[in-house]
């Protein structure tokens, strides 16, 4: 894997060379440099989680285009893994602004996305009372979104949010055919069971995903589980979110109960780890470098 290669070629290869590749949410550049330390191949950027995270706002369609290229932009400028975006509904309505959400994307360093067919004021996937827009609306979005790929290696996901609403085998049919539109791969939101997704991947001639989010409808399948039945890609988008926000919380009710952070000074990651983390000392070297005049 070199840098060199476009970030949708790498992602290919890591897809190529584990089974099935686990993706991980990295909310921010610093996580990022955090899952890549932990060996991870691929990384994940939650539509939920720049809505959450960056905004403080529920996932319910309010985040733009931008904000998501914000966060993008941020973690490709310093992580070389292939990271892939969630694109919510494309940032519609039409297929010119879905054309646009991919080549920005593309642009921007995103190796893979995933463009879901719920409405417009779309939901969490494991939400009830989700809306879905019609199998040729999708099939249009998908042909929209193919279309522009600038990087012919960009690893296009459709996800399909029809299991909760309309059953299993709607979604499979869905399926079938957002692959025939030209996604590369299947996002099956929500499935509960190991043979739902077994029957996905024995549908499907493309790679699918099971999203293993916390506290969801889907349970959380192990790695193993999931290679068993031919499931290509194991992601955790807000693991690590979730895990930092509590401990966010117990850090701010300590000092605020305390008086002082004696209690959790522990539970912190030290200037040090943190230093060699984002390669604080690197960057002072090269300044000195640059200043000495040294090659
Ligand atoms: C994958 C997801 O789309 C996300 O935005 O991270 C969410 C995850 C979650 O809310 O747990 C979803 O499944 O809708
Ligand atoms: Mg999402």
């Amino acid at each position: 894997m070199t840098a060199s290669t476009s970030p949708g070629a790498r992602f290919r290869q890591a897809l190529s060379e584990e089974k099935p590749l686990q993706i991980v949410g990295t909310i921010n550049a610093n996580h990022a440099l955090l899952a890549r330390r932990a060996g991870y191949r691929a990384i994940y950027l939650s539509g939920g989680g720049v809505a959450a995270g960056s905004l403080g706002l529920p996932d319910l369609g309010i985040n733009t285009l931008d904000d998501v290229l914000t966060d993008v932009r941020r973690i490709t400028d310093v992580c070389d893994l292939p990271l892939m975006v969630d694109i919510d509904t494309g940032f519609g309505p039409s297929a010119f602004n879905i054309a646009r959400t991919v080549k920005s994307l593309i642009k921007a360093g995103g190796a893979a996305c995933h463009i879901e067919d719920q409405v417009g004021a779309k939901r969490c996937g494991h939400r009830p009372g989700k809306e879905i827009v019609s199998k040729g609306e999708m099939v249009d979005r998908i042909k929209a979104a193919v279309d522009a790929k600038t990087d012919p290696d960009f690893f296009l996901i459709a996800r399909t949010d029809a299991i909760a609403s309309h059953g299993v085998d709607d979604a499979i049919e869905r399926a079938i055919a957002f692959v025939e539109a030209g996604a590369d791969g299947i996002f099956a939101e929500a499935a509960y069971d190991l043979p739902t997704y077994q029957r996905f991947v024995d549908a499907v001639k493309a790679p699918v995903l099971a999203n293993i989010t916390e506290f969801g409808q889907t349970p959380l399948f192990t790695r193993d589980e999931l290679a068993s039945v031919g499931v290509a890609m194991q992601l955790f988008p807000l693991s690590a979110f979730r895990a930092m926000n509590k401990a966010a919380e117990a850090v701010y009710t300590a000092i605020r109960s305390d008086g002082h952070q004696k209690n959790v000074v522990d539970s912190m990651q030290t200037r040090e780890e943190l230093y060699d983390r984002i390669g604080y000392h690197e960057f002072e070297q090269s300044l000195d470098k640059v200043f000495s005049g040294a090659k």
